[in-house]
């Protein structure tokens, strides 16, 4: 398995740094402490674990066992106390506010259980609006692909108000998708929807990743959405105590029961 480790800042550099790694984010020995004193609580404590490029991960594990707490290391929203997140090659440990704010910006993609789409724009407008925002054209060519693989071609012109709780979160997931991050990570990306358009959306995940190579790492709750990714990592009291690999409902229902969750 190729992993640089370098920080890459130029362009190029970066660019092949993301061409040889075949992991899209690697953790080592990440330990997170809130607090201090009698208050401290031991978030993460010591989780090593690979995300490979193009591959759909879940993170499950008991409420308290550091599910969001390790998402947001792994995505720069928040540093941890000690060891080590390499996200497309780059070290993020040491990389300053603003880094890591133009990091997240063009290297990853968020989808969270609450869509957040500017409710006066339409489909199309919110999909375009990182683009808009960095003030950079998108490739045209990419944005025709998501929008047919993610099935929105009929309603580019809605605004989120005339669109369901799924197609909404579709159009989410198209505006994490078009400037192709070296990760999406998607935080109960199914949460507010019913059962059907819940499956709506998760097939669209695993659609990105099969046909469209992206990497996609999700924190839930529930085993069935656990079921569309290719493995499941469990956490418990900030460690990670377990792997299932092509995961069904059922097996993923077991083992959160045998950890008393
Ligand atoms: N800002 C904070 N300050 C202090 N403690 C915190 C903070 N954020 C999280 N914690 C604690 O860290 C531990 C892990 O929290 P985290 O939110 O990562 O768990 P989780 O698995 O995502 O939980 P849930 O499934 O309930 O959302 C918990 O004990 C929590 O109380």
């Amino acid at each position: 398995m190729v992993c640089l480790t370098m920080t890459t800042r130029h362009p190029r550099a970066a660019y092949l740094a993301r061409m040889t790694t075949t992991l899209a984010v690697e953790v080592t020995d990440l330990v997170k402490v809130y607090g201090t004193g009698d208050t401290t609580v031991r978030a993460l404590d010591g989780v090593g674990v690979a995300f490979p490029v193009g591959e759909f991960t879940a993170i499950m594990g008991p409420s308290g066992s550091g599910k969001s707490t390790l998402m947001h290391c792994l995505a720069g929203l928040d540093s941890a106390t000690s060891g080590s997140v390499r996200l497309g090659g780059t070290e993020l440990t040491g990389l300053s506010d603003k880094a890591l704010t133009l990091l997240r910006r063009q290297r990853v993609g968020f989808v969270f259980q609450s869509f957040n789409l500017l409710p006066t724009l339409t489909a199309e407008q919110n999909i375009l609006l990182p683009f808009d925002l960095a003030g950079r054209k998108p490739d045209r060519r990419r944005l025709a692909q998501v929008v047919s693989v993610l099935g929105l071609g009929e309603r580019l012109r809605h605004t989120p108000g005339q669109l369901s709780g799924g197609q909404q979160q579709r159009v989410a997931c198209a505006r994490a998708l078009l400037g192709h991050p070296d990760v999406i990570f998607a935080d109960e990306p199914t949460g507010n929807l019913d059962s059907r358009t819940g499956a709506d959306v998760l097939d669209v995940l695993r659609r990105s990743v099969r046909e469209l190579g992206q990497t996609v790492v999700m924190v839930t709750h529930d085993p069935v959405a656990a079921s569309y990714a290719d493995r499941v990592v469990m956490l418990a009291d900030g460690r990670i105590v377990d792997e299932l690999r092509h995961p069904t409902s059922e097996a993923v229902l077991d083992l959160l029961k045998r950890l008393g969750a």
